[in-house]
């Protein structure tokens, strides 16, 4: 295996290897500890096979003796009835590797999944009938909660790792889990590659035209959004005088950072939907509205907090955890008494509020208030403000009621509600093999 096939690493860094102790991340552990970095190899024992112990130490001693550092941790619990184990293995693998990487500052992990593997990937998906995102398979590298997961030897023959293993004179564990037929990769394993043993390259290539194809289609979807939405609205209108798959292609990238939508949901949502009509869909973790020829995504709510007292009467960002947002008070020409502020009821709709936006107009119940400045119903639910004579002062996502309002003489603060999805973004991780 030539060296060249690995990233370039500089001399002085730290690169986690992560290392089963089967022949693939044996022959990675060896060619990346003759690059000259400082090697560390993370092993994890799952803790379900007899061998488990056996094989932890065997990866211990084959580290050492390359002069790689070891590190091992050992998954707890086991699977739930009904769990998939590869699944809980996986999601248990992954996590352990990354908290042994990032404890030990390696912002490098390398994987040693090659050509066949990537082939195996892209079978399984198209099976499963996906789209081309999941026959893309797995990425090269990635980056993920502050750790980089690479796979150098993607394009790799497994029939090249073989022989260098074989040429070195390496010693490694052959797993038995790899010829049990429960698992579908293992069926798929020993039916196709008698069958076709030389598929492996076409159907790597396959995969990556359908990485490029997903790049493609990522493209469009992010022009394609920034003309036709924001974080909280798509225009359907618009959207739906696209093609159809470019229209799907767009709603698919707008709905993924909210909800995992099947596409059995993408396809009923453009084909049930019709202008101006106002209609929900469940989607997992929440709902999609039709409003107002926008869709929109509103997470499932907890039930809504019980009544609490808050105080607003000094300026800044007063988050407001359950409710799913903040009030922002600030200065302003038109605004409230911060006396009138320090003792609030804070609360969800009852239904018979009176609100009045400004001061010339009259009172007219919520709903028709939040009808006038488009608030979709699911919004409506509060939180209201309330003084402690049980003054309507603000309602979220409406503002405050102009009865509220301090005189021109007395230092006032305005009071505007902002959603989370308002609020400046954490950054989040996704998922892939390994
Ligand atoms: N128990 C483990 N501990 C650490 N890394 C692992 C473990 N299992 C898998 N990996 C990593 O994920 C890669 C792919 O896993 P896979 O199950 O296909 O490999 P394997 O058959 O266990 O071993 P190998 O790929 O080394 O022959 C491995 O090459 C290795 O880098």
């Amino acid at each position: 295996m030539a060296a060249s096939a690995t990233p370039r690493i500089a001399e002085s860094d730290l690169v986690a290897v992560a290392f089963s102790g089967g022949i693939d991340s044996t022959a990675l552990l060896h060619v990346a500890t003759r690059s000259g970095a400082r090697v560390l190899a993370l092993h994890v024992h799952h803790g379900l096979q007899p061998q488990a112990d056996d094989w932890a130490a065997h990866c211990e001693g084959v580290a050492r003796e390359l002069g790689a550092d070891f590190a091992c941790t050992r998954l707890s619990g086991s699977p739930g009835r009904g769990d998939s184990v590869e699944a809980w293995a996986r999601e248990g693998r992954h996590r352990a590797l990354h908290d042994m990487a990032v404890a030990a500052g390696a912002d490098l992990l390398l994987l040693a999944h090659h050509r066949q593997d990537q082939a195996e990937t892209f079978l399984l998906q198209a099976m499963r009938g996906a789209g081309t995102a999941g026959l893309a398979g797995m990425p090269r590298s990635q980056w993920r909660d502050g750790l980089c997961w690479a796979r150098p030897w993607l394009d790799q023959p497994r029939g090249a790792i073989r022989a260098y293993a074989e040429r070195e004179g390496l010693h490694w564990i052959e797993d038995p889990s790899n010829a049990d037929v429960r698992y579908a990769r293992n069926r798929l394993r020993q039916s196709l590659w008698p069958a076709f043993p030389s598929a492996e390259a076409g159907l790597a290539q396959a995969a990556r035209w359908a990485q490029q194809a997903q790049a493609l289609a990522a493209e469009v979807a992010q022009e394609d959004l920034a003309r036709l939405s924001t974080p909280r609205r798509l225009d359907l209108a618009a959207l739906v005088q696209l093609s159809s798959a470019r229209a799907s292609n767009a709603l698919r990238a707008w709905l993924a950072p909210c909800t995992a939508a099947p596409a059995s949901l993408i396809e009923r949502l453009l084909t049930e939907w019709r202008a101006g009509t106002t209609l929900s869909w469940p989607a997992p973790g929440g709902q999609l509205h039709a409003y107002r020829d926008g869709l929109y995504w509103a997470a499932e709510s907890a039930v809504a907090p019980l009544p609490s007292t808050v105080d607003l009467s000094r300026p800044g960002l007063h988050p407001q955890p359950g409710w799913g947002g903040a009030w922002l008070v600030e200065p302003a020409s038109t605004g409230i008494a911060p006396a009138r502020l320090a003792r609030l009821t804070q609360q969800s709709r009852a239904g018979a509020e009176q609100f009045q936006h400004a001061p010339a107009s009259t009172p007219r119940s919520l709903k028709k208030a939040c009808q006038q400045v488009g608030l979709p119903p699911w919004r409506r639910g509060g939180p209201l403000l309330f003084d402690v004579e049980g003054h309507l002062v603000a309602v979220a996502g409406l503002g405050m009621d102009a009865r509220a309002f301090a005189d021109q003489d007395e230092m006032r603060l305005a009071v505007h509600w902002l959603d989370d999805s308002d609020l400046p973004q954490r950054e989040g991780g996704t998922k892939s093999a390994a």
